[in-house]
């Protein structure tokens, strides 16, 4: 009797804990972030589900998290407490000087900040100890040994091997023109990255373009990892591809362990790189090495894959960049469009300096990588790690417990930075700073943009190893194919037509369209409908046939 009136006098009080608790975890932990009103039970939850509600659903979370931030005033930071759904809050880093803080070394994290759990759901795809998601020494370790592979003086000895790789999708290309059908573009540019990074981090040949007959069983399973990944993964796919890969990888080494005996070891390939000095192949060596492999595969296709639609995309609705992008490369290469000028003069000797002369090409990647960066970086501290950053105003914020994300769509649309033109496509805003190295990008000779407002590769020891890589290719593919080709969107993001069939030029320099193109999550930020778009040779290749 008395224990039940104990237990029942008990109630109240453990109510009224648990009411304070959530209401310190609500209102009071985070007070310092601005954020949107909570809900006691729901935090951010349910506000957040009213925005994505109030748009397109599908719509990438980079472009949500810029209408909260828009809807918030514009702060420099703010906070999305997610919790029960994930059990630490979200923190959306707006501003260049804080995520630069944040992605930084310090003396105290001289690897910068803890990749954060959020991350987690890559390890399907890159395995537990890849690359970019493992900390600390180990992964210092991985990356020293991965450095060689990407030196730029190595990267231009892959030339011939970009080339021709390509060269199977100028062919498709040239088929598509002749028949005028309407094709995915994204499906294109995966297969010919995919083509490339195959040979770069197995000296392989995974046959991407050549179609679903001859296509690697590797690149089949990436699609469907891919795919898996458009909604919530179900556990299914996404445990079972992997290990399929795991399967396949494990047949490449027993390959190279021969190939290793010969003495085979002077390749920089990613694989090789990843079993250099090691005399036996442990099973330990060979997990690691495969989620190394998963690793480079799929970051080293997929974003560069991106770049490229949306430079194709930019190109074809924006005449005054397509004339500049043509006009220079006449000036580099004469005035014949085929790509197999393009190819001889790259690599003929002194080919690479033509490359460094591409000053105009460099300025659309930069700009299409500003518009649509195809990922970011997130960090995370625990409670009580000490981490502040210092925010414009000077003040000081703990960042410990919260997952911050460096959004690269909101950083390199800030209007502060970037002024009214913001969201438009104006490579030439780069002229006299292309540079697309992060390492040493510098402010531009106005001094208007600094460096780190610039990012999609982001910055600090924790930046993309690959990054010359994708520049590389994107500039030499570019260059191939922009005086060959005519690209017309089709479907979203289509060009608007006056009555006479003319496409409408408005004040920006840049063709109408009737909607807008846009980017979902599909691991990456990456366009909603796969770039549908008809392909038509220019006019001056066509006298070239
Ligand atoms: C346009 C093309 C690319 C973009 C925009 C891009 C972007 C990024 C970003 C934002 C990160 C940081 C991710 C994070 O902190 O979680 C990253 C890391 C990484 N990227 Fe890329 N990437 C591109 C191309 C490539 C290529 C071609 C490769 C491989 C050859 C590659 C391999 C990697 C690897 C291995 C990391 C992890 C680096 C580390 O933590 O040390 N990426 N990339």
């Amino acid at each position: 009797m008395l224990t039940s009136i104990l237990v029942v006098a008990a109630i109240p009080a453990i109510a009224i804990y648990l009411y304070q608790k959530l209401y310190y975890l609500r209102f009071q932990q985070y007070a310092a972030w601005p954020q949107l009103q909570p809900s006691l039970l729901w935090g951010h939850l349910k506000a957040m589900n009213e925005f994505i509600e109030s748009g397109v659903k599908q719509r990438h979370v980079d472009i949500l998290f810029r209408e909260i931030k828009e809807h918030l005033g514009n702060p420099p930071v703010y906070l999305l407490d997610v919790r029960p759904a994930q059990s630490y809050p979200i923190g959306i880093l707006c501003n260049h000087e804080v995520a630069e803080q944040v992605s930084r070394a310090t003396k105290a994290l001289p690897y910068s900040m803890d990749k954060s759990p959020t991350m987690d759901f890559m390890e399907p795809l890159t395995g537990p100890s890849s690359v970019l998601t493992s900390q600390g020494e180990e992964w210092k370790a991985l990356r020293r040994r991965f450095n060689p592979g990407f030196a730029p003086q190595h990267l231009l000895t892959l030339l011939p091997c970009i080339l021709d790789r390509s060269w199977h999708f100028f062919e498709i290309l040239d088929r598509y023109a002749a028949s005028g059908e309407v094709f995915s573009l994204d499906e294109l540019c995966i297969n010919l990255t995919f083509d490339i990074i195959g040979a770069v981090t197995m000296d392989e040949d995974f046959r991407a373009q050549a179609g679903p007959e001859a296509q690697s069983e590797i690149v089949k399973l990436y699609r469907a990892i891919n795919l898996s990944y458009r909604h919530i993964p179900t556990m299914a796919n996404v445990s079972s591809t992997p290990r399929a890969l795991a399967r396949s990888h494990q047949a490449k080494f027993a390959e190279l362990k021969e190939y290793s005996a010969k003495g085979g070891k002077k390749s920089r390939s990613v694989v090789s790189l990843s079993l250099q000095d090691t005399d036996e192949l442990t099973q330990r060596i060979l997990d690691q090495t495969c989620d190394q492999l998963k690793t480079f595969l799929f970051a080293g296709h997929d974003t560069t894959s991106i770049l490229l639609q949306w430079a194709f995309y930019e190109l074809s609705r924006t005449p005054r960049a397509l004339e500049s992008i043509r006009k220079e490369l006449d000036e580099i290469f004469g005035t014949d469009p085929s790509p197999s000028v393009v190819r001889d003069a790259l690599l003929a000797p002194g080919g690479e300096q033509l490359i460094q002369r591409m000053s105009y090409v460099s300025a659309v990647i930069k700009e299409t990588l500003r518009l649509y960066p195809p990922a970011g970086t997130s960090r995370y501290h625990p409670p009580g790690s000490g981490v502040n950053v210092q925010l414009p105003d000077g003040s000081s914020l703990s960042l410990d417990g919260v997952a911050v994300y460096n959004c690269a769509t909101i950083i390199q649309r800030d209007e502060a930075i970037y002024g009214e033109t913001k969201d438009d496509f104006i490579p030439e805003r780069w002229l006299g700073d292309t540079d697309t190295s992060m390492e040493t990008n510098v402010d531009t000779k106005t001094g208007k943009i600094p460096p780190s407002a610039w990012r999609p590769f982001e910055r600090g020891p924790r930046n993309c190893i690959g990054q010359e890589l994708a520049n590389l290719e994107a500039r030499v593919i570019l260059a191939c194919a922009v005086r060959r080709y005519d690209f017309t969107k089709i479907g979203l993001g289509e060009i608007e037509r006056d009555e006479k069939g003319q496409p409408i030029l408005n004040e920006k320099g840049q063709f109408e369209t009737a909607s807008q193109l846009y980017n979902i999550m599909q691991i990456t930020a990456k366009p909603v409908d796969g770039t549908r778009v008809r392909v038509q040779l220019t006019p001056e290749s066509a006298k070239t046939l």
